[in-house]
């Protein structure tokens, strides 16, 4: 097994279009150009030179692009300027909300969109994110004031609830980042709840690299006319690598090496150790299934005598908040080193220089597969990702890659899932992500 090179390699200028900010119409503000100016950024993405403009024009939009694509800024500039054109509001005012699945996306969010709301004179942004005391946040929101609020469903929602000083009449704009998973079930209730209390006549945007088709999850984000934007990365397709290099559209970025491992259940952990050592230099992510695994394998990998030297962090849902940031900031500062988590930090999170992901157990939900490997290989750099695979997994693949069956085969095989009840959650993304890239 071997894998990708590491990220040096990489060029984020491939991911970026010759159209620049300031060629944008309608026009930015001189504010943000300056603030893009100063964070380096002077040529857009493709999903941001898709939906600023539309944002900016009034439309709703349902942005789907693949990890890593810089679908932050393609929110956060257009919330910025149609804001700027608003009036002023008053303290307990708000005019926008941008509402993220994690408290660690949040926060990333939050920080990621300061030098942008810095350039409106009158417009005070609060995080509200679980873990720390509710009350803390509405003694600060009655003394401040907020206008522009951002954080997860649970404590926006317990806020709205709780606080009827806060108007919510003219609220100009919402976001839902990584909507697929605000708009499942899990946050449904919050999120029909927040949106209940918001005007209809607003813009909306829906932004993930997972969006679903289904028009009613549109409607019950209350989206009018949106626009739909899809911007996919493009991989070259092995069937014709001899001939002419046909470009296929990917849902992973073009720079992702993806590939799975074959291994019994008793022999994966030594399995791990051995990935592990051959990449000791790397920055890696490991996604088990449970809080429990993650705490399990954060005390036994450290006294492993091969790991010794690593730095291993954990990261799961049932830490403190302040263990959580920790674990976060520490990773994110590393430049080679381990982090040890759940799908807590599958979405969104953009740690710099992660070359590799392992997912010593492959995801229960499909979509988690393509936004746990996008932690890597983001804008334009290169990464890999390695799936662990019981034989009985593993016997599906080597049958599609074996057979090289063509699409509507495949379809044909989901007989086999039906013999082999495991594999049936694996299908949808070893079909999509891991043929035809597997070229072993
Ligand atoms: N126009 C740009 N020029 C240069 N770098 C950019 C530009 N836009 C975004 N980036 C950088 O690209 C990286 C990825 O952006 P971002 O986190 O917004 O991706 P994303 O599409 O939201 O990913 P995910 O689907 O994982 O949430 C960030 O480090 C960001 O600073």
């Amino acid at each position: 097994m071997k894998m990708a090179a590491p990220a040096e390699s990489s060029d984020p200028n491939r991911a970026l279009t010759s159209t620049r900010f300031s060629d944008l119409k309608p026009p930015l503000s001189e504010p943000v150009l300056e603030a893009l100016a100063l964070s380096g950024f002077d040529f857009c993405t493709p999903v941001q030179a898709a939906t600023i403009p539309l944002l900016c024009s009034y439309k709703d939009v349902a942005v789907d692009a693949a990890t890593g694509s810089g679908k932050t800024l393609a929110f956060v500039i257009p919330l910025v300027e149609i804001l700027r054109r608003s009036p002023s509001p008053k303290p307990h005012q708000v005019v926008g909300l941008i509402i993220s699945p994690t408290r660690e996306l949040s926060s990333q969010i939050y920080h990621v969109a300061q030098p942008f709301i810095s350039t409106l004179s009158n417009v005070k942004s609060m995080l509200l994110v679980g873990g720390v005391e509710v009350k803390s946040d509405m003694r600060k929101i009655e003394e401040d004031g907020a206008n522009l609020l951002i954080g997860t469903p649970g404590r926006l929602n317990d806020i709205m609830e709780r606080m009827d000083m806060l108007d919510f009449r003219s609220v100009e704009i919402l976001i839902l980042d990584e909507a697929d998973r605000l708009l499942d079930m899990g946050f449904q209730k919050q999120i029909n709840s927040i949106i209940s209390r918001l005007p209809k006549l607003r813009r909306t945007g829906l932004f993930s690299a997972t969006q679903t088709e289904a028009v009613e999850e549109l409607a019950k984000a209350g989206l009018r006319n949106p626009v739909r934007v899809e911007v996919r990365a493009e991989i070259k397709s092995l069937e014709n690598s001899t001939s002419s290099q046909q470009l296929l559209p990917s849902k992973t970025p073009s720079g992702l090496h993806i590939e799975y491992l074959e291994c019994e259940a008793d022999k994966k952990p030594s399995q791990l150790v051995e990935v592990l050592t051959k990449n000791a230099s790397q920055k890696v992510i490991i996604y088990f299934m449970t809080c429990a695994c993650v705490d399990y394998w954060g005390t036994v990998l450290p006294l492993l005598a091969p790991l010794k030297s690593f730095s291993i962090i954990s990261l799961h849902g049932k830490m403190k908040q302040s263990a959580r940031e920790k674990a976060l900031a520490s990773f994110t500062s590393l430049s080679s080193g381990i982090l040890l988590c759940t799908d807590v930090a599958a979405r969104g999170l953009d740690i710099p220089g992660v070359d590799s992901i392992v997912q010593y157990d492959p995801p229960q939900d499909p979509n988690m597969f393509i936004h746990r490997v996008g932690r890597t290989a983001r804008l334009g750099r290169q990464g890999s990702a390695i799936v662990f695979l019981l034989p009985k997994e593993e016997a599906y693949v080597e049958f599609l890659r074996v057979r090289r069956v063509p699409l509507e085969e495949r379809k044909a095989a989901d007989n086999l899932c039906d013999i082999i009840p495991q594999v049936n959650y694996l299908r949808r993304f070893i079909c999509e992500f891991c043929f035809p890239p597997l070229n072993t």
